[in-house]
């Protein structure tokens, strides 16, 4: 069996070795050509699989993406040739809500601002959004959701699409969709852009296509607009260079590149092809997760003024994830090495679980515990 597999795959020799042939391929170059004679084709988001990439390979039995989005994948044309298909549902959701929750805390030291005042809002309370929607709750900050196509069926309560547009800070966790009844392409375009306050924060971690970048930038030469936080932007890797200068966060995609969040996506592609297979799912992530390493610097402490707990909050996330560190890459690097490549030596990121501590160590044990943090509370 021959796998083909994205180079940026973490773990894909570890995870698919016992299936047969390896070869790796670069997922932006990556033509019908070279995966000519796939039985097994694993992707990530920036690799378009459709009628022109398969056009060539008449034996490929299954394509994998180890992504949450789907939007790179024509899956009426993988029916159509019978081919097996899977993706990796919440494998980074994880970190998608910690890089939120690392950027707000960010703004509001910026901005001298209490997160217990300001209220969230969710647009798209699926894996990313919920994940949001928990990491708040710990933190006993507001938030309110929207989901249109979840209201009817789920316990949560939910509120318009009006009511998020009065948030202290929006977050947006919705798949790209360009038809249906709730299509997500440009959801927020000019004209819902246009009412939003510089007071309000809009969040973009899901896919650039959601929101009207031009409109955000027309806003922002204007004076106005909401601060903003992008992590995807429209047009991917040629991004919209004009309007960095007028975000809060800027990064390169990369809110769901936790090394547990990519590595799951592995794990869950490794154990849709044993399904297919047949073969006994052996493997597990923890097999080849290295242990935390973290080491507390003292910058990386808050300015003093806060309430300690809340002081010891900022500490203990901005140990395990400042996200000014991609900022900063991002603003660095971009011109001068690139979209992908700043994405391609993405530095080991942990997840708040991999920092194990003592709840002796801690003035808010319980609060971080539910923040996702690992806490041994011990009796003596
Ligand atoms: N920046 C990054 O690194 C990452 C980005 N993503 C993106 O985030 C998206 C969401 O991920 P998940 O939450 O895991 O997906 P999910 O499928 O679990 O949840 C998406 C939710 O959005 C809702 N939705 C769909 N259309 C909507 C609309 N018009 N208005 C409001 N809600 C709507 C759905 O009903 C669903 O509940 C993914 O499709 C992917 O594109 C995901 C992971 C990492
Ligand atoms: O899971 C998703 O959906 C994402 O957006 C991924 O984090 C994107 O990562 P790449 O597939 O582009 O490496």
């Amino acid at each position: 069996m021959n796998i083909y597999f994205d180079e940026n795959i973490p773990f894909a020799s570890e995870f698919f070795a016992g299936f047969g042939n390896l070869k790796s391929f670069s997922g932006r170059d990556v033509d019908a050509e070279t995966i000519a004679d796939a039985d097994v084709l694993l992707v990530r988001s920036i690799t378009r699989v459709d009628e022109k990439l398969l056009s060539a390979n008449h034996r490929i039995q299954f394509v994998g993406t180890a992504t949450i989005g789907v939007d790179h994948i024509d899956t009426d044309y993988l029916l159509s040739r019978n081919i097996s298909f899977a993706s990796a549902p919440g494998c980074n959701a994880t970190s998608v809500g910690e890089y939120v929750i690392s950027a707000l805390l960010v703004i509001c030291q910026r901005m001298q601002a209490n997160i217990n005042d300001f209220t969230v809002g969710i647009v798209g309370a699926g894996n990313t959004g919920s994940a949001l929607a928990r990491k708040l709750a710990a933190l006993k900050v507001p938030y309110k959701l929207y989901d249109p196509l979840l209201a009817t069926t789920d316990d949560r309560e939910f509120v318009e699409f009006s009511e998020i547009l009065t948030c202290d800070a929006i977050s947006l966790h919705v798949p790209l969709t360009r038809d249906g009844e709730y299509p997500t392409f440009h959801l927020f375009d000019e004209s819902v852009i246009k009412n939003l306050s510089p007071q309000q924060i809009l969040i973009n971690a899901c896919r650039g296509e959601v929101v009207d970048n031009q409109a955000l930038l027309q806003q922002k030469l204007a004076g106005g607009g909401p601060q903003l936080v992008l992590d995807v932007w429209e047009n991917e890797p040629n991004v919209l260079v004009e309007l960095i200068e007028y975000c809060q966060v800027a990064t390169a995609h990369i809110a769901g590149y936790s090394l547990e969040g990519k590595s799951r996506g592995t794990e869950m592609l490794y154990q849709a092809l044993c399904h297919l297979t047949g073969l006994e799912s052996k493997l597990e992530l923890h097999q080849f997760m290295p242990a935390g390493d973290f080491i507390l610097r003292s910058e990386q402490t808050p300015k003093s003024g806060l309430p300690a707990t809340m002081e010891e909050i900022y500490r203990r996330v901005f140990q395990v994830y400042d996200v000014r560190r991609d900022d900063q890459i991002f603003r660095q690097q971009l011109l001068k090495k690139g979209f992908d490549a700043i994405r391609k030596n993405y530095p080991v990121r942990r997840e708040f679980s991999a920092l194990n501590l003592s709840a002796r160590d801690s003035l808010v044990p319980d609060m971080l515990k539910s923040l996702g943090f690992s806490i041994q509370f011990s009796r003596t």
